[in-house]
């Protein structure tokens, strides 16, 4: 089998595609292990669709499957496009429904599915928080200081509200985001839905427009836009390599 390992802004993701649509779970845990697997947050099957050009499974590290990642959309479109599955500018089924990606050498965009604001404002553990699906769930606080992302307090947010969970803040009308992962349990380098749920709620409370730059963890530059309640979520995405196994 021939596998293939992205970096979408510092997530990173296993590929491939087959023929056979199946419960991938056991694979996901074993090939995004770090220490004896491939490594990778998450991992991503290709499957042939009637409806689109390709149906896509994801799978978090721990093997939990998710209905949407925003930058797993990324580095599958570049993927599919390279390899053949999909033209340039294609449309694919997730969990969360249809996804529309365009590739541009290594600068894909994806349009993400319509968020739903699930728990508009509430207060818990000292901080103020929104609860939206941006395709998963998110929690998103914003604060002064990221340095006030804490481990143990995402962890126990997480559990509660079945949400990944993330910290931003407005600097100079950009965005710097924080992401606790559920099903990686523990912080990514990057988390798109997340950025588009830190986006998302800085833009309603007017502390920036509808096209800001946000940066995630790993400080690569990423475009979100908003445009008649869609997200487009903008950046470069890398095929670190591939192998065989
Ligand atoms: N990294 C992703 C989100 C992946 C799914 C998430 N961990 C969940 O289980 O909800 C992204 O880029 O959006």
């Amino acid at each position: 089998m021939t596998y293939t390992k992205y970096s979408a802004s510092g997530n990173d993701f296993v590929i491939f595609h087959t023929f056979i649509k199946k419960d991938y779970s056991k694979e996901a845990i074993e090939l995004c292990n770090r220490t004896e697997g491939i490594g990778a947050d998450g991992l991503i099957v290709l499957v042939p669709n009637e409806k689109a050009d390709f149906e896509w499974l994801f799978y978090n590290s721990d093997g939990s499957d998710a209905s949407m990642c925003g930058n797993g959309t990324r580095a599958c479109a570049h993927y599919a496009f390279k390899n053949g599955l999909a033209p340039n500018s294609m449309q694919f089924l997730t969990g969360a429904g249809l996804i529309k990606s365009i590739v541009e050498e290594d600068i894909v965009e994806t349009q993400l599915t319509a968020p739903l604001v699930i728990k508009d404002e509430f207060e818990q553990d000292g901080f103020t928080w929104y609860l939206v699906d941006t395709g998963v769930p998110h929690l998103v606080t914003i604060v002064d200081n990221l340095e006030d992302y804490d481990h143990d307090l995402c962890a126990k947010m997480r559990y509660e509200h079945n949400a990944n969970v993330n910290f931003a803040k407005i600097e100079n009308g950009v965005i710097k985001v924080r992401t606790y992962e559920r099903g990686v349990e523990g912080e990514t380098l990057a988390c798109g839905t997340g950025m588009a749920a830190c986006f998302l709620r800085a833009n309603n409370l007017n502390l920036v427009s509808n096209k800001t730059f946000v940066y995630p963890k790993s400080d690569e530059e990423l475009t979100l836009s908003l445009v008649d309640n869609t997200i487009y979520f903008k950046g470069a995405v890398k095929n670190v390599f591939t192998t065989t196994r």
